[in-house]
C-alpha cells in the first residue's frame, strides 16, 4: 500500500546524529541516571540541538533549542504529546496505567485533563484557593518564627499541605500525618521509575514474565509495592471527601466540586485518579521555594531591594497580599528567575514525550513512539537569552523602567503544548505569596558557625527528575518587633 511505501521511504532517511553505542545496548551505559542533563549538554556541542540515543534497540530523541522544542511539541503536539509506555505500569493487572503525568495518550487521558485543567483553572484558584494559600503562608511564618532551622519541614508541610487542601479540603497539620506521607512517597516512586534508563523492564518489556524469585527482577516486588501504595493514595483522600458530603462537613476542593457537577459512578474513578495524580506537583514546587531561600542567604542585595519594593507599598502596616501584585513586579522577577536558574525538572521537559505516529523534522526520521525528551537546561541557560546564565539575576525579567517583562520562553520550565503542566498558575500563586511574605516578615542570611563565622551556603541539588537543594544550612530571623507583631495577628486567619 501507498503508505506503506512512505514508510519505507521515510525509513531510508537518517535519524539525527548519535554518539556511537555498543552493539544491541547502544547507549544504554552511556547515559547516567544522575545528572544526566549534564552529559546531554556535553553530548549537544558534538551532536547539535537535536540527536539521539539508542537503548536496546529504541531510539530516544534528544532536543536542546526552544525551537525544535516548539516546532515539535507545539505546531506537532498532535504527533509528539504521547508518552513512551512504561511497561513496569501495565504489570499487575495495568493498575496503575491512570499515573498522569506517565499515562499515554487515550480517552482516559483527555478525559483526566478536562479534569484537572478545570479544576486547576486561574479564576478557580483566585476566587477559591488564594485564601488557602495565605492561611498556609501565614502559617509557615509561625513556624519559620519558631523553629527557624527546620525550615525544609516547614516548606515541605506547606506544599503537602497546600496540595491536601486545594485537592481535598483535607486539613494537614504535621508532615508525619499518614495520608500526606503516602502520597509522598508514591510522588517520589513515580517520579523515580520514569527516569529513561532507570528501570530495565521498561526497555525490555519480556522481563516482565520472569517470576519474583528470579535473580535481579527486584522491579516486580518494586511494581507490586507501587501499585498498592498508588491505589491506597487514590483510593483515602476520595473516601474522605465523600464521608465529609454525607456529614455535611466537606470544605470547598477540587474533588468536591468535581463529584458534585459529575455524580457519577463512571465519572468518579477517572476523577479519583486523575485528581489523585496531582500529588506530584509537591516535589517540584518544594524544590522551588528552598531555592528561595538559598538564593536570598547567597546575595543579600537581592532581598535589600525586594524588601524596599514591599515596604513601599505595604509601609510595614500589613503583610502583602495578591492585590498588591501589580506594584511588586522585583518580587515577581524573583519568581520568575526561581523556575529559571535551577530548573525543577532539568532532564525531559519533565516526564519524556512520545511520537503517536512516524514524523521528518529536518530532514531526519523521527520513528511513532520514540521521540524523547526535549531538554529545558539548555534553554533556559542558553546565554543568548539570558547572559550569565548561570547567576541569579531576577532584574533579567524586568524592563529598564522596571516593569515586568513577558518573557515567553519561561514556560520550558512548565513544558510546552499539550502536556503543559496543569499546576503552574496553582505554583505562580504559591510562590508569589509566599516569597513576598517571608521577605515581608523575615532576614534570610548566611548562618553562623559557634565562633560567628559564616557557614558557606551549600549550593548543591540532587541528580533526580525531580532535582531538588541538598541538605544547606541558612539563618531566618524575624526582620524587627513589627515583623514579629504582623506574623501573630495574621495567625487570626485559620483554615
Ligand atoms: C515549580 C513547580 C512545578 C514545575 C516546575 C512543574 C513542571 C512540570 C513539567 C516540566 C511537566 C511535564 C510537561 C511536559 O511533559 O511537557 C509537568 C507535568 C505535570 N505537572 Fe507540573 N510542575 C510543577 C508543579 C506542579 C503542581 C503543583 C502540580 C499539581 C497541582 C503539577 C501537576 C502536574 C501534572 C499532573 C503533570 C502531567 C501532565 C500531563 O502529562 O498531561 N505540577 N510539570
Amino acid at each position: 500500500t501507498i503508505n506503506a511505501i512512505q514508510r519505507h521511504r521515510r525509513k531510508n532517511l537518517l535519524y539525527p546524529p548519535d554518539p556511537k553505542g555498543l552493539p544491541v545496548i547502544g547507549n544504554l551505559f552511556d547515559i547516567p541516571i544522575e545528572y544526566s542533563w549534564t552529559t546531554y549538554a556535553e553530548w549537544g556541542k558534538t551532536y547539535g540541538d537535536i540527536m539521539c540515543l539508542r537503548l536496546l534497540g529504541q531510539v530516544i530523541v534528544v532536543v536542546q533549542s526552544a525551537r525544535i522544542a516548539r516546532d515539535l511539541l507545539e505546531k506537532r503536539g498532535n504527533i509528539y504529546s504521547d508518552r513512551p509506555l512504561l511497561t513496569i505500569y501495565e504489570m499487575y493487572a495495568a493498575k496503575l496505567k491512570w499515573v498522569l503525568p506517565s499515562t499515554q495518550m487515550s480517552e482516559y487521558w483527555r478525559a483526566s485533563r478536562r479534569i484537572v485543567d478545570r479544576a486547576l483553572r486561574p479564576a478557580a484558584i483566585t476566587a477559591q484557593y488564594q485564601p488557602i494559600l495565605k492561611a498556609k503562608t501565614h502559617e509557615v511564618l509561625e513556624r519559620l518564627l519558631s523553629s527557624p532551622a527546620n525550615f525544609r519541614e516547614h516548606i515541605e508541610l506547606f506544599q503537602g499541605s497546600i496540595i491536601m487542601s486545594v485537592v481535598y479540603g483535607y486539613a494537614v497539620k504535621e508532615n508525619s500525618d499518614n495520608l500526606l506521607q503516602e502520597a509522598r512517597q508514591f510522588a517520589r516512586y513515580a517520579a523515580a521509575i520514569a527516569v529513561p534508563g532507570a528501570v530495565l523492564v521498561n526497555y525490555v518489556p519480556i522481563l516482565r514474565f520472569l517470576p519474583e524469585w528470579f535473580p535481579g527482577t527486584k522491579f516486580k516486588v518494586l511494581a507490586r509495592w507501587g501499585h498498592a501504595l498508588g491505589e491506597r493514595v487514590v483510593k483515602y483522600p476520595i473516601a474522605f471527601v465523600k464521608e465529609s458530603m454525607e456529614k455535611g462537613t466537606a470544605r470547598s476542593s477540587m474533588a468536591l466540586e468535581q463529584l458534585r457537577e459529575f455524580p457519577s459512578a463512571e465519572t468518579e474513578r477517572t476523577i479519583t485518579t486523575a485528581l489523585g495524580s496531582l500529588y506530584a506537583g509537591e516535589l517540584h514546587t518544594v524544590s522551588a521555594l528552598l531555592s528561595f531561600f538559598i538564593t536570598m542567604a547567597l546575595d543579600p542585595s537581592i532581598q535589600e531591594r525586594a524588601q524596599r519594593e514591599l515596604d513601599n507599598v505595604t509601609k510595614g502596616a500589613r503583610l502583602p497580599d495578591y492585590d498588591d501584585r501589580p506594584n511588586l513586579p522585583y518580587i515577581d522577577a524573583i519568581c520568575k528567575e526561581l523556575l529559571r536558574w535551577k530548573m525543577v525538572t532539568p532532564i525531559g521537559i519533565g516526564v519524556p514525550h512520545a511520537a503517536s505516529e512516524d514524523d521528518v523534522y529536518d530532514g531526519y526520521f523521527i520513528p511513532n513512539g520514540e521521540y524523547g525528551s526535549s531538554l529545558s537546561s539548555p534553554i533556559l541557560h542558553d546565554p543568548e537569552i539570558y547572559p550569565d546564565p548561570h547567576s541569579f539575576k531576577p532584574e533579567r525579567f524586568l524592563t529598564s523602567n522596571g516593569r515586568l517583562k513577558d518573557d515567553p520562553l519561561l514556560t520550558a520550565a512548565f513544558g510546552f503544548g499539550k502536556r503543559i503542566c496543569p499546576g503552574r498558575h496553582l505554583v505562580d500563586s504559591t510562590m508569589f505569596i509566599l516569597v513576598a511574605s517571608v521577605l515581608a516578615t523575615f532576614r534570610v542570611e548566611k548562618a553562623k558557625d559557634t565562633n560567628g563565622h559564616y557557614i558557606p551556603v551549600r549550593v548543591m541539588y540532587t541528580g533526580t527528575l525531580v532535582s531538588q537543594p541538598e541538605p544547606f544550612q541558612c539563618s531566618i530571623v524575624p526582620r524587627d518587633q513589627n515583623a514579629r507583631e504582623l506574623i501573630s495577628a495574621a495567625s487570626f486567619y485559620e483554615y
